[in-house]
């Protein structure tokens, strides 16, 4: 990356009581740039984009850097994270109840939305909720601003809540799993409006899922994240093409193809370890075939510069970094 990135986060550590589930996470964001970040249940995509906006419940406790724009948002006051939130850096999540208040209208709501995150008042306010709306693709919308939130289909609904988080114009938008919970073709629909409006608006897009497939059809860049770390990140090409972390290969192997040229889906044996109980090594190694004794006893770091590996077995430009990383 030549240019300042837009976003660093440099060694997160998430906590909650004695059960570590972020363990020193470090990425780059730049501007416009669309990052998937995938892994299995469990494996802290969440939680790291929740701590990094400061959304966690207080008993998490978060450390490391969060730096957006040069400025810290890890454990920084409130009205810093307020400034920044939904304003610079908006989220959306699976559920659309979550931000849609069901026994109110749907326009006033955007408008509320609007208001509070630009300097846009009454008409000028309304007009932009229209723009949103015919930006994410409601139809009928001067119509559809008095509807109740219940009387838009799942992949609308979702689009509402699109409209919300881009009431603030942010920088970067935060997708947590939007369209798990819709069926294939408004998950098609829904994955084509994020990338459509990651190409007209600028901002950058982090796409949280655990379907790879899905990942690939919006971004340019992936960061794969298990028991807590990232274990590798490169452009879609690239991992698509040269998987080098073996739970790559398994969440690869683990998707069904469109030409059927798959005969069997293979699925990673095993189990995501439990958070607080880690295996002193790799935390993959017990799911992994190519496993030797230093995996078992030693956390392979991530290493590589742009694309980047971690693990023991990966082949490294160049191979005496194995050695060095071991010293
Ligand atoms: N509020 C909480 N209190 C305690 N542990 C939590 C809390 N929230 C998350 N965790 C734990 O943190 C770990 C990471 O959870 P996280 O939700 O980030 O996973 P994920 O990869 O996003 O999974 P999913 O795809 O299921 O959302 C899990 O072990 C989870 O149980």
């Amino acid at each position: 990356m030549n240019s300042a990135p837009l976003m660093a986060i440099r060694g997160l550590e998430v906590t909650f009581g004695t059960s570590r589930v972020v363990h020193g996470i470090d990425l780059d964001i730049a501007a416009g740039e669309a990052l998937g970040v995938v892994g299995e249940s469990g494996c802290g995509k969440s939680v790291t984009w929740l701590a990094a906006l400061g959304l966690l419940p207080g008993m998490a406790a978060t450390s490391g850097s969060v730096r957006f724009q040069g400025q810290e948002l890890c454990n920084a006051p409130r009205a810093t994270l307020e400034n920044v939130r939904g304003r610079r850096i908006a989220m959306i999540f699976q559920d659309p109840s979550s931000c849609l208040n069901p026994v109110r209208r749907v326009g006033p709501q955007l408008v509320e939305a609007v208001t509070l995150h630009t300097n846009l008042r009454g008409d000028e306010a309304k007009t932009e909720v229209l723009r949103l709306m015919e930006l994410v693709g409601i139809p009928d919308r001067a119509a559809r601003f008095n509807l109740y939130p219940h009387e838009f289909s799942g992949g609308q609904s979702q689009r509402l809540m699109i409209a919300m988080a881009l009431a603030g114009r942010p920088d970067i938008l935060v997708a947590d799993e939007p369209t798990t919970a819709l069926d294939a073709t408004i998950q098609a629909q829904i994955l084509d409006l994020l990338g459509r409006l990651r190409r007209e608006t600028g901002m950058a897009l982090i796409f949280i899922s655990h379907d790879l497939g899905a990942v690939s059809q919006v971004c340019d860049r992936i960061a794969v994240m298990y028991a807590g770390r990232v274990v590798e990140t490169g452009a879609v090409t690239e991992i698509f093409a040269h998987p080098r972390h073996p739970y790559t290969v398994g969440l690869l192997n683990s998707i069904p193809r469109l030409d059927g040229g798959q005969d069997d889906l293979l699925t990673i044996p095993g189990a995501v370890p439990d958070p607080s109980h880690l295996p002193p090594g790799c935390a993959f190694a017990a799911r992994c075939a190519r496993a030797d004794e230093t995996c078992a006893t030693a956390i392979p770091p991530l290493r590589g510069d742009g694309a980047a590996v971690a693990c023991w077995h990966a082949a490294l430009p160049n191979p005496s970094l194995r050695e060095a990383a071991l010293a």
